[in-house]
């Protein structure tokens, strides 16, 4: 059984979005940790120096691609839709607080799987020279299998993740869909899997409701909190 992690995952979150998801099932069988590669796609890491008040600082940075993010609702049966997938960077914070050394291969008794699951917004990273929107949509088809018009992004944020480290720029859209849009289950591409979970608004509030804690990133909480706020049915 799961033990609650330092600063880590209420596992109530990702198990009640196991339960209702849809798509391809994870299944992992060995973790295991090396160094970076000398030369990586995704990230580069450098130090910046800089002069401050007569003080020389450095600062090590990751260079991270930027962002696109989506709030799904599915206006057909009022339900919220988000992604549920296995996050490497996640599993590794929450297995490292007992383990801080980990190198090779993990002891996945010891440290599920489980850990590493991420209940999310439909997001992807912006690798090709597209608009935000346009980036927006193909994930929104990719992941969750609605075909959508590109004029139904709706801007909510715009923002930097991670300042301290990387600082990404993260957009984050809202788009409302309905059944008719639905041509695929989603699920991702090439090697993706990614489970599609939809969400009540009763439960979609309870998840934000203060206190809680998610093992994801702050987006899937400020978009529901702006969702309440501007979009649900003032009962809700
Ligand atoms: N570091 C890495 N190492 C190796 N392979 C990698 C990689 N990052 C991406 N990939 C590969 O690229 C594929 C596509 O990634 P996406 O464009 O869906 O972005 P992702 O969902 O990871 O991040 C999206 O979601 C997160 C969280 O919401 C946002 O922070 C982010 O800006 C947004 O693009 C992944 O399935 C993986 O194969």
């Amino acid at each position: 059984m799961i033990k609650f992690f330092r600063g880590g995952l209420r596992r109530v979150c990702c198990s009640d979005a196991k339960r209702s998801a849809l798509g391809r099932l994870s299944n992992i069988t060995r973790i295991w940790f090396s160094p970076l590669p000398a030369k990586s796609k995704w990230i580069q890491p450098c130090t910046v120096h800089y002069m401050e008040n007569d003080q020389q600082k450095e600062t090590h940075i990751v260079k991270v691609l930027d962002g696109v993010l989506v709030l799904l609702y599915n206006k057909s049966r009022d339900k919220l839709i988000f992604v549920r997938q296995f996050r490497a960077s996640v599993y590794q914070a929450l297995m490292n607080y007992h383990q801080p050394t980990a190198t090779g291969d993990v002891d996945l008794q010891k440290f599920p799987p489980e850990l590493g699951f991420t209940l999310e917004l439909c997001a992807g990273q912006v690798d090709k020279d597209k608009s935000l929107e346009d980036i927006a949509r193909e994930e929104i088809l990719e992941e969750c299998g609605y075909d959508v018009p590109v004029d139904s992004m709706q801007t909510i944020y715009q923002y930097r993740s991670g300042v301290g480290v990387s600082s990404g720029a993260q957009a984050l859209f809202y788009c409302e869909v309905c059944d008719e849009q639905r041509v695929s289950s989603g699920g991702g591409v090439d090697r993706e899997v990614i489970q599609v979970v939809e969400m009540s608004l009763d439960e979609a509030k309870k998840l934000v409701e203060t206190g809680n804690r998610t093992n994801g990133g702050p987006a899937l909480l400020v978009g529901v909190m702006w969702f309440l706020l501007n979009k649900a049915p003032k009962s809700t």
